[in-house]
């Protein structure tokens, strides 16, 4: 690892092996009653819980000053103690083990010691950071795609690294997403690191002296061979605008829908010919959050893609924990993004939804 934010990068990737070790892990043994639902009706799991206290006790003792934008926080777990002693088991399994080669300087990282409850609740608050327009910050989603990882589909755990609220530095572990998208029943686990400048590249996921990482480079398809990546829940996809868009476009493939960042990842190495993401507002006041996008994002435009809302104006990750007003998330390669989004503003007109597009 060389270059600016090496140490960065050793830290993150680290820190999201050994997330995805205990995701992994927790999903072949998840009992009910491990699973609670939030107050947006969304579910969270003891893993979610857990993920996100080994990734934040990493980073708090590897990078002392940086503040964190974690998806979820303690409060639950106060209140909910077996709840709170698995939480806490979980992340310790995960903090407690033999350093790995991986690993340099592991005492200051938080490693290879058992800690409290209290101070792993603290950790998990330590993602309550509000966000904003400057200095470093990481965000933080310890399992996205809660929903695909409860049903044993994609989900991904994703860490990126802002400064002065631009992505430097994004790391997605994807499980359940098979190593080489030609065999697709094949091995699965596989490790995505973008860093600013530097490119996008894949490496096994498990926390170990790795091969040589290798390089994505989106491939740049006409309009004719495009397929859309799209989310699984309705709730998350406008479907009816994107069959129209589709049509519109002259898109006639059926979409890949998968949960998760684990999109991004797919895009950025062209599996199954997913040759645009498409996320447009739902309607209903969502506010997309930014660590739904942040490493994500990252990961298509270092190989090679443009990401934007639907208008075609970048994403700001400098408004807080959200990226406010929605207008959707559009990612794709750089020869059809304009296209893509000439298509969504003419369906947006036809559809009366000036404005919300
Ligand atoms: N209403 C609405 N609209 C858009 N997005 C929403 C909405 N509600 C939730 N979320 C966020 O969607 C995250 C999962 O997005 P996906 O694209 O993976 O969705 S899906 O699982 O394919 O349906 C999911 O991330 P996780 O909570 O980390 O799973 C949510 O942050
Ligand atoms: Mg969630
Ligand atoms: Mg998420
Ligand atoms: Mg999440």
């Amino acid at each position: 690892m060389s270059g600016t934010l090496a140490a960065e990068q050793q830290v993150a990737i680290a820190a999201v092996r050994r997330a995805c070790q205990l995701t992994t892990a927790v999903f072949n043994n998840l009992v009910k009653g491990e699973t609670l639902v939030k107050g947006d009706k969304s579910p969270v799991t003891v893993a979610d819980f857990s993920a996100q206290a080994v990734i934040n006790t990493i980073l708090t003792h590897a990078f002392p000053e940086d503040p964190i934008i974690g998806e979820e926080d303690a409060a639950d777990l106060r209140s909910n103690t077996s709840l709170r002693d698995r939480v806490v088991q979980l992340a310790n399994e995960v903090l407690e083990a033999e350093p790995q080669a991986d690993v340099g300087e592991q005492a200051a990282w938080g490693l290879g010691r058992t800690w409290s409850a209290d101070e792993l609740l603290a950790a998990i608050d330590k993602g309550n950071y509000e966000g904003g327009r400057s200095g470093r910050m990481w965000a933080l989603d310890p399992i996205d795609g809660t929903k695909g990882f409860l049903r044993g589909g994609q989900y991904a755990v994703c860490l990126a690294l802002l400064v002065n609220a631009r992505v430097e530095l994004g790391v997605i572990g994807c499980p359940n997403l098979p190593i080489d998208p030609a065999s697709p029943d094949g091995a699965r686990g596989a490790l995505f690191v973008a860093v600013r400048g530097q490119g996008t590249h894949q490496l096994p996921l498990p926390p170990a002296p790795s091969p040589a990482p290798v390089r994505l480079q989106m491939r740049e398809l006409r309009i004719a061979q495009l397929r859309f990546l799209e989310s699984v829940e309705k709730a998350h996809a406008a479907l009816d605008t994107n069959t129209r868009i589709a049509q519109t476009l002259g898109v006639g493939r059926y979409p890949m829908r998968m949960d998760s960042q684990a999109k991004y990842a797919a895009l950025a190495r062209g599996d199954g010919d997913g040759g645009v993401y498409l996320r447009l507002p739902t309607g209903v006041g969502y506010r997309e959050k930014i660590w739904d996008h942040a490493p994500g994002s990252l990961l298509v435009e270092e190989a090679g893609g443009l990401v934007t809302d639907s208008r075609g104006q970048p994403l700001d990750f400098g408004l807080g924990r959200t990226l406010g007003e929605n207008y959707g998330v559009i990612a794709a390669g750089k020869g059809v993004h304009r296209k893509v989004i000439e298509a969504i503003q003419q369906v947006g007109r036809s559809m009366g939804m000036t404005g919300r597009l």
